[in-house]
């Protein structure tokens, strides 16, 4: 399974982790999209549908700033835009934020979902906080897991609703 970074150089490169998933060696810096492409602005939502293209052409994460993304660095990439259902930030930057992922956040969710648990697990391992992500969002990530397109967008309505409800 191939992982691919474009990296916009937009974030403070101690904390950035789409770097350090290049600098691993666990990802590869491309400038051109590849396979499914990690978009929070997608109408599109990334379910188990999407596996194929995850195995045949991999994922591509768009490392830029959560403090002013613009919509044509993400417009811009071709590719199977996704964005992902409603999950928790387990970062120190963005600690409980719903949608702010880091990329490694980004990119484990998106293992988990396609049922790549093992895979999402050895990438929690790279960060302090790694864990804590998957751990948050526990019962999230187990109910999209291996689910449709259709299945998720049902199940992430459900939780808005619960949460407007508090
Ligand atoms: C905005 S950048 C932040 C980069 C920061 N330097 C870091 O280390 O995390 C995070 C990237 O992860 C992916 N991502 C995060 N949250 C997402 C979501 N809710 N849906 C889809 N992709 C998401 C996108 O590719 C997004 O551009």
């Amino acid at each position: 399974m191939k992982v691919y970074v474009i990296d916009y150089h937009k974030d403070d490169p101690k904390k950035c982790t789409g770097k350090k998933l290049v600098k691993l060696k666990l990802a590869e810096l491309t400038r051109v999209g590849k396979g499914i492409i990690l978009d929070p602005f997608s109408e599109r939502t990334l379910s188990i549908n999407d596996k194929d293209i995850l195995i045949k052409s991999g994922i591509t994460i768009i490392d830029t700033s959560w403090n002013n993304p613009s919509q044509n660095e993400f417009k811009n990439v071709r590719g199977e835009h996704r964005r992902l259902p409603i999950l928790f930030a387990g970062n120190p930057v963005h600690y409980g934020i719903a949608y702010k992922l880091s990329s490694l956040e980004a990119l484990m969710a998106t293992l988990y979902i396609l049922d790549e648990v093992d895979e999402a697990i050895k990438f929690s391992n790279i960060v302090k906080w790694g864990h804590t992500f998957i751990e948050l969002n526990k019962e999230l990530l187990e109910a999209y897991r291996n689910k449709d397109e259709e299945e998720i967008k049902k199940i992430e309505e459900e939780i808005i609703e619960k949460i407007l409800r508090k």
